[in-house]
């Protein structure tokens, strides 16, 4: 049987000490503000900004959502991007990936004012997280890297398979467990014999977005598993991880929901905060 790895005991450390900064901020009159670039309907995207309005609200925290059409032009996307870096009521600026195909990220990311970047995609940031020389990585890896350390669940000597290279969630992730000393395997959709790969891992992340990506047959008895998918399947939430056939096998598992997700909405909340200093 596996030990739950519950991120709402997690995200509410955190909440505590993101209230009491907002609190401290709200005696100066000072609102933090955090605005939520969605283009479309990704339905992964609409979760976690439902999600993180909710949260950053009832945390004192103004967070608004600037919902353009799947098919905005560029233009359009990177004159409301320019109007929030302008903004001096917004702190922190969160475009919801995956963009539209027609709509070049690197672009829209560039364009970013890098101190309002919530989850690293300027360049500058995303080089700094790279090379080990900034705390602000994106809210998902961060997320989960608060989760293993909650749970003290040492990385370092073991093999972690991270399934899923995207520049938001898979490769910074492989950066912050490598700055853990784990010895990492990055695995994407060209990957050979993947259950051959999470079969030797002590820790697998799934980040795929691909509900019963891992079974029972691919995880070691004791391994530590990691579920970043959010998926809607038939109005409910799963993750990548089907959790039930899982569950007997490993030696510890986050939820779907209430697991990295949890995390990850009260990392973004913080990272909006950062221009006022640490929590
Ligand atoms: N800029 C980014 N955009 C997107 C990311 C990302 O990491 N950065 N990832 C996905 C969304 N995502 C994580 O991968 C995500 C989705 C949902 C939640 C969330 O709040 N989950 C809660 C509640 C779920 C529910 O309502 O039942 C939970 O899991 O408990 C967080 C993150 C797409 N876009």
């Amino acid at each position: 049987m596996a030990l739950i790895l519950d991120g709402k005991a997690v995200a509410a450390a955190y909440k505590a000490k993101i209230k009491a900064k907002v609190d401290a901020l709200a005696a100066q009159n000072i609102t933090c503000g955090l605005a939520i670039l969605l283009v479309g309907n990704d339905a992964a995207s609409r979760i976690y900004a439902d999600r993180l309005v909710k949260l950053a609200t009832g945390l004192g925290v103004q967070a608004v959502v600037r919902h353009l059409p799947a098919d905005a032009t560029e233009e359009e996307v990177l004159a409301l991007v320019c109007e929030l870096n302008e903004d001096d009521h917004i702190h922190g600026i969160l475009p919801m990936m995956p963009l539209p195909p027609h709509l070049a990220t690197d672009r829209v990311a560039a364009a970013l004012a890098p101190d309002k970047d919530v989850d690293a995609l300027h360049p500058l940031n995303a080089g700094l997280v790279a090379t080990g020389k900034s705390r602000w990585a994106p809210c998902t890896p961060r997320a989960v890297m608060a989760i293993l350390d909650y749970y003290q669940i040492d990385v370092s000597g073991k093999h972690a398979v991270v399934i899923g290279r995207s520049n938001v969630v898979g490769k910074p992730l492989a950066h912050l467990l490598l700055g853990q000393n784990a010895t990492v395997t990055v695995c994407h959709s060209k990957t050979r014999d993947l259950a051959a790969l999470t079969r030797q891992a002590d820790v697998i992340v799934a980040a795929v977005g691909r509900p019963a990506l891992i079974g029972p047959d691919m995880v070691r008895p004791g391994a530590v598993v990691i579920d970043v998918g959010i998926n809607e399947v038939n109005g409910a939430v799963v993750g990548d991880v089907d959790y039930d056939a899982v569950f007997p096998i490993a030696g510890a598992i986050t939820p779907v929901p209430g697991g990295v997700g949890a995390v990850t909405t009260v990392m973004v909340v913080e990272a909006a905060l950062r221009s006022f200093g640490d929590l």
